[in-house]
C-alpha cells in the first residue's frame, strides 16, 4: 500500500523538471488577429504572469498554451515534446467558479484530490494534503461550510475563487494554469493566495502560468517572469525585476520611487483611449517593435541552450506520453471503476442535500400520486371507463416524462463540474454517464413506488399483484428513459444554455406524446410519422405495455340499454356468446396491440434508456 503511494509521489516530483515553451505563436479567429508572434518559456517551480489591458489577449494565450484551443500557427511544446498530453500533465483554474453548492469546502477539495489520486493512497495521505491545501489558501474557518447556491447562501465569492483554486492544487498537477485567480479577492487575500500558490509551485515543483489583471507590487514580486501583452503583441517578456529597467531605459517611462511598475507599465500599454483604431494600432506596433530591439540587445529573448540547465537535450524526453504508456489497460479500467465510486458517493451527497432539485422532485410525484388517486378515484370496471382507464396509463407516463425538464438545472451545474474536471484530467464522460445513470437508478425506483402505491389501489387498477408489480416496473423503466438526466441532459449538454434547453426538451416531450398513439391512434398516424417517430418514441412502448398490464385478462361490464340490448364502447367478442361485457383482450384488439410481446416491448424501452445514456456520453464527448 505504502510502496504504491510512494511510488507515485515519487513519480510525480522526482520526474524531470519541465520546460513548457510556445514560440511564435499566432491566433485568428473569423480574420481577426488575436495574437501576433508571441512566445516565452517556463520551467517546473517557476511563477509566469500574463498580464495586459483588457482584451489584450491574455485568456487567449492561456488556452493556447494549455491546448486548449489550437494556435493557428506557431508550436506549444512540453520538454520539446508537441504531443505531451496536456490533460495528464496540467490542471486549469478558470475565471468562473464551477462547483457544486451542496458540498462543504473540506468535501469539495477532497473529492478532488481522491479523484486525481491512485486508488491505492492512503485515506491518511489524503487527508493530510487537503488540510495542507485549506490551510495554506486560508480556508481553515470556512472548512465545514458549504459553498452555497442560488437557494441557500454559503460562502463568499473570494471565498469559491480559493476553492477552486484549492481543488485544482491539491491534485498536485505539474503544471497550473489559473485564468484571473485574483478575480474578486482582495489585495491581501489576493497575495496570501499567490503567496500560498508558490510556496506549494516551489515545494512541489510546479509550474505555474497565471493570467492577471492589476496585481499590486507584492503580488506582482511573487512572479518570477512575465508576459505583458497589449492587442495581442508581446510588450515585454522576461524576469519581473527587469521590467521597470525596461520601462525607464528601453521605453523612457522611468517608474516613480514607490510606485508598482506593473501599474506604470498597464498604463504605459493601454491604448483603448486613443482616438482612432489607426493610432491604437500604430502606437502598440511601436511598443512591439522597441520591444523586440530591446529584448535581443540585452539578451532577454531566452534561447534554445539554456535547456541545458535542466539536465540537458530534453528532445528525447518523452516522459509523460511514457508513464501513460507504461500504466497498462488493466490499471486505466481499475482507475475508472474507482473514480466511478468516488463520482457515485459525491452524487449521492449532492442529490440527498439537493432539496430544490431532487425533494422537490419527490413532493411532485408524491403530489401527482394523490391528484390521480383522488380525480380518478375508484374506476369502475366497465366498457364505460374504458378511456378513463387509458388516459391514467397515458397520464402517468407523459407527465412523469415532462417532469424530467426539472433536473435541467441541476445537471447544468454538474456539468460545469464536470467540464472543469474532465480538462483536468481527473475523469472522462464514461465515468461521469455511468455514476450518474447508477446513482439515480434507487432515487427513481423510490419515487415511483410511492406514486405507484399511493395511486393504484384509488384508481382501482387490475387487482392482481403482478400487475402492480409490472406496473412499478414498467413506469419505472419510463421514467428511467428520462429523468433526471437523459434526454433533457442531452438537450442541456448540447446547448448549455437553461431557457433554451428548457424549452427544446419540453418541446420534444410534447412531440412524443403526439406521436405515441394515444391522442391520435397509432394506425392513423401520417406514415412518415408512423415509420420514424412513433417507434422511436419510449411513450409508445410504456403506453402500450400499461394497457396490456391493465387490460389483459380482465372483464368490463356494458350497458344493458332500454330496450333490452347491450352496449359496449368497444367491440366486444363477448356479446356474441351472450355475455354482456367487454373482455379487456378486446379493448386491446381493437388498439392493434394485443398481440404485443411484454418481454420484447420492455426490452425495447431499457434499449431507449440505453440509447439516451449513450448519446448523453457522445454529446458530452463532442461538447465539452
Ligand atoms: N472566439 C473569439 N471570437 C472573436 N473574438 C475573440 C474570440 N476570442 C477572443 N476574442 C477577442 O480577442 C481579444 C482578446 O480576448 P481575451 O479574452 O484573450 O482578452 P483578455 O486579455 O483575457 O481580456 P480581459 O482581461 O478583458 O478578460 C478580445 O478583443 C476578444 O473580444
Amino acid at each position: 500500500m505504502q510502496s504504491s503511494t510512494e511510488d507515485l509521489e515519487a513519480q510525480k516530483t522526482s520526474e524531470r523538471p519541465l520546460v513548457l515553451e510556445w514560440e511564435r505563436i499566432s491566433f485568428s479567429v473569423k480574420n481577426k488577429h488575436i495574437l501576433h508572434d508571441v512566445s516565452g518559456r517556463v520551467e517546473s517551480g517557476e511563477m509566469l504572469a500574463i498580464m495586459g489591458p483588457s482584451g489584450a489577449g491574455k485568456s487567449t494565450i492561456l488556452d493556447v498554451i494549455s491546448k486548449r484551443t489550437a494556435a493557428t500557427s506557431g508550436s506549444v511544446t512540453v520538454n520539446g515534446d508537441a504531443g505531451a498530453d496536456m490533460s495528464s500533465l496540467a490542471s486549469y483554474v478558470e475565471q468562473s467558479d464551477a462547483l457544486l453548492g451542496v458540498l462543504t469546502v473540506r468535501e469539495t477539495i477532497q473529492y478532488a484530490a481522491r479523484l486525481s489520486l491512485d486508488p491505492s493512497t492512503p485515506a491518511g495521505d489524503v487527508r493530510a494534503r487537503v488540510e495542507t491545501v485549506v490551510s495554506e489558501l486560508g480556508l481553515t474557518d470556512v472548512v465545514n461550510s458549504r459553498i452555497g447556491n442560488a437557494v441557500q447562501r454559503g460562502i463568499s465569492g473570494g471565498q469559491k475563487r480559493r476553492v477552486t483554486i484549492g481543488s485544482s492544487l491539491v491534485t498536485r498537477p505539474r503544471i497550473l494554469f489559473l485564468d484571473e485567480p485574483t478575480s474578486g479577492l482582495d489585495s491581501r487575500t489576493s497575495r496570501e493566495v499567490l503567496s500560498a500558490i508558490k510556496s506549494l509551485a516551489r515545494t512541489h515543483n510546479i509550474l505555474v502560468v497565471a493570467s492577471i489583471h492589476q496585481p499590486n507590487w507584492e503580488t506582482f514580486a511573487l512572479f518570477d517572469k512575465l508576459l505583458l501583452l497589449a492587442r495581442g503583441k508581446t510588450m515585454f517578456y522576461g524576469p519581473t525585476d527587469r521590467l521597470d529597467v525596461y520601462l525607464g531605459d528601453g521605453l523612457g517611462c522611468p517608474v516613480p520611487q514607490h510606485a508598482n511598475p506593473a501599474d506604470v507599465a498597464l498604463d504605459v500599454f493601454n491604448t483603448d483611449f486613443l482616438a482612432s483604431s489607426a493610432q491604437r494600432e500604430t502606437h502598440v506596433d511601436e511598443f512591439a517593435t522597441r520591444w523586440a530591439e530591446y529584448a535581443s540587445t540585452h539578451g532577454l529573448v531566452r534561447e534554445k541552450d539554456e535547456h541545458e540547465t535542466l539536465g540537458g537535450d530534453y528532445a528525447d524526453d518523452r516522459e509523460p506520453r511514457l508513464v501513460r504508456r507504461r500504466k497498462g489497460l488493466a490499471h486505466g479500467v481499475a482507475r475508472n471503476l474507482h473514480r466511478t465510486a468516488i463520482l457515485m458517493e459525491r452524487n449521492v451527497l449532492n442529490y440527498s442535500r439537493n432539496l430544490l432539485a431532487y425533494g422537490v422532485r419527490i413532493a411532485m410525484y408524491v403530489g401527482m400520486g394523490v391528484m390521480l388517486a383522488t380525480i380518478w378515484v375508484n374506476l369502475a370496471q366497465t366498457s364505460a371507463k374504458v378511456n378513463d382507464r387509458l388516459s391514467v396509463h397515458f397520464f402517468s407516463v407523459a407527465f412523469l416524462g415532462f417532469m424530467s425538464v426539472a433536473g435541467i438545472p441541476a445537471f447544468l451545474e454538474e456539468r460545469q463540474v464536470f467540464v472543469r474536471e474532465r480538462m483536468n484530467g481527473l475523469y472522462g464522460p464514461g465515468a461521469y454517464v455511468l455514476a450518474n445513470s447508477l446513482v439515480t437508478l434507487p432515487y427513481l425506483f423510490v419515487c415511483v413506488v410511492l406514486f405507484a402505491v399511493i395511486s393504484y389501489w384509488s384508481i382501482g387498477l387490475n387487482p392482481g399483484a403482478d400487475q402492480f408489480f409490472r406496473f412499478v416496473g414498467v413506469l419505472f423503466l419510463a421514467v428511467y428513459v428520462l429523468t433526471p438526466a437523459p434526454q433533457s441532459a442531452v438537450v442541456a449538454a448540447a446547448l448549455p444554455i437553461f431557457v433554451a434547453s428548457l424549452a427544446i426538451a419540453s418541446f420534444l416531450n410534447g412531440f412524443w406524446m403526439s406521436v405515441g398513439g394515444y391522442f391520435i391512434r397509432a394506425v392513423n398516424l401520417p406514415r412518415f410519422w408512423y415509420y420514424w417517430a412513433h417507434f422511436i418514441d419510449y411513450q409508445t412502448y410504456a403506453f402500450d405495455l400499461l394497457v396490456f398490464n391493465d387490460f389483459h385478462g380482465i372483464t368490463l361490464g356494458c350497458a344493458t340499454l332500454a330496450d333490452g340490448s347491450c352496449f359496449c364502447d368497444y367491440p366486444s367478442s363477448l356479446v356474441s356468446a351472450g355475455e354482456c361485457a367487454l373482455a379487456g383482450d378486446d379493448v386491446l384488439q381493437s388498439l392493434g396491440i394485443r398481440g404485443i410481446s411484454f418481454k420484447l416491448y420492455s426490452a425495447i424501452l431499457l434499449l431507449i434508456a440505453l440509447i439516451y445514456r449513450a448519446l448523453l456520453y457522445v454529446v458530452l464527448v463532442f461538447k465539452t
